[in-house]
């Protein structure tokens, strides 16, 4: 494929490894131009899936890069669904604003489509860049910023039962990665962990520590059972009156509410610390049922992932309504007109057909809302109030809105 917009023309081909190098620095200096540790490149060098990732050449020069992860994200009702993971999009300061981003992802969402897979998620550097695509903002997530010295935890019956250790990030990552496999069904957005891709969860270049401790690891137990994790750092900071120092989490999973319990009052209790401080929190976890002051623990909302239905069909075919429903959508999808028309959706708890109608509609909308309401944290009566979906049959928008709930908020498990 060949742009030519503004000056000079870009050929768009698929990555092969010997550009790699060029790729990804042309990558980096979109970002602003840090470097990245040795490790850290050798480990994106290695997740990369070279017929799923794209450059821009201008001439012998690499412009433009976008990917494509081979992922699988859990839908509501639990479905692991494939999902292209669209990933390291940048296009050189030189070639801005010339149509070589409306290149790569036309080249990709054709891709997508041609490889069978329904959705293709992302998150992005900035939210106004792929709407225009017909992603829609489907996850939100937290970060905090928790007084720990004004905050005190209540913990469920059962959390002193469970053994706390200290263990070594990277001996401990088949155990933690158990528990994380079992979680990934139970929330919506969260991603199955690929081949290759657990090493990434406990890369800890220095650089990237922004001055806190090398990462430290706890393996909850219930007697030989690991029932959960957490994995942090310490950020000191002293200064007259003693030790300020943060703790900053980077992940918790657990298996159940005293384990959670025991985990989070761990992270609140460590010596010389008197903060937590995370981002990319669920919206909705156990830890905020057990806090005294919500107020005081600087909860922040932003945007997480963003969902594109590749295979408008397919897609909701592959997740479940937790009430019935029976709608007629009329779509629009300026950017991927096969999903264009009319389609109707059937379906309840245990499954559902989506297929293509002449039936007269009772929702209209694009892509882009049923991409964001598609995991079920976004609901489409939200977007109707805002009169992003028109309601034509009078209770189609409350019908297909309760239906398309999740029971646990979607949350984006890990960044990509
Ligand atoms: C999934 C991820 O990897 S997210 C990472 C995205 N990358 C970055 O943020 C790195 C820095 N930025 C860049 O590399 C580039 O500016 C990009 C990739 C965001 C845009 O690439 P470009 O080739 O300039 O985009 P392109 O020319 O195709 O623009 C298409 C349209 O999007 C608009 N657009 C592009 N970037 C932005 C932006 N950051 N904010 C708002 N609108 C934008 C353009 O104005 C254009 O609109 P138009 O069709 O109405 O004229």
């Amino acid at each position: 494929m060949t742009t030519s917009r503004g000056s000079g023309t870009t050929d768009l081909r698929v990555l092969r490894p010997d550009d790699w190098d060029q790729w990804y620095d042309n990558l980096l200096r979109a970002f602003g131009g840090m470097p990245e540790s040795a490790e850290e490149r050798e480990l994106w060098r290695s997740l990369t899936e070279y017929d799923r990732f794209v450059g821009a050449w201008d001439g012998d020069a690499c412009v433009g890069s976008a990917g494509a992860f081979t992922f699988r994200v859990t839908v509501p009702g639990g479905a692991s669904v494939q999902a292209a993971g669209v990933t390291m999009v940048g296009v050189a300061g030189t070639h801005r604003r010339r149509g070589v981003l409306t290149s790569m992802m036309r080249r990709q969402l054709d891709d997508v489509r041609s490889w069978g897979e329904p959705l293709a998620v992302l998150t992005a550097s900035e939210p106004a860049i792929y709407g225009r695509f017909g992603y829609g903002l489907g996850t939100h997530s937290l970060t905090l910023d928790i007084d720990t010295t004004r905050v005190r935890l209540a913990v469920p019956d059962g959390a002193d039962d469970v053994r706390l250790r200290y263990a070594v990030p990277a001996e401990a990552l088949d155990v933690c990665e158990a528990v994380y496999a079992r979680r990934v069904p139970e929330r919506p957005g969260m991603l199955a962990r690929m081949p290759g891709w657990a090493p990434a969860m406990v890369l800890d270049p220095e650089g990237e520590r922004d001055g806190a401790s090398p990462l430290q690891c706890v393996v909850a137990e219930r007697g030989t059972e690991v029932v959960g994790f957490a994995r942090f750092r310490v950020k000191p900071d002293w200064d007259v009156t003693g030790s300020n120092s943060s703790v900053v989490v980077e992940d918790v999973e657990a298996l159940d509410a005293a384990s959670q319990g025991a985990l989070w009052r761990f992270l609140f209790d460590i010596d010389l610390t008197s903060r937590i401080v995370a981002r990319g929190r669920p919206i909705e976890e156990p830890w905020h049922h057990m806090v005294s002051d919500i107020r005081r623990c600087g909860l922040r909302r932003r945007d997480g992932l963003y969902v594109r239905l590749v295979d408008v069909g397919a897609a909701l075919e592959a997740r479940t309504y937790q009430t019935p429903v029976d709608v007629v959508f009329d779509v629009e999808d300026a950017f991927c007109p096969w999903n264009s028309g009319r389609w109707r959706l059937t379906g309840d708890t245990k499954g559902a057909v989506c297929r293509r109608t002449g039936d007269a509609a009772d929702l209209a909308l694009s892509v882009r809302e049923l991409g964001a309401a598609y995991l079920g944290g976004v609901p489409l009566a939200g977007l109707g109030a805002a009169g992003r979906v028109r309601e034509i049959r009078q209770g189609a928008l409350a019908e297909a809105s309760v239906a398309f709930g999740s029971v646990v908020a979607p949350w984006l498990s890990h960044g990509f």
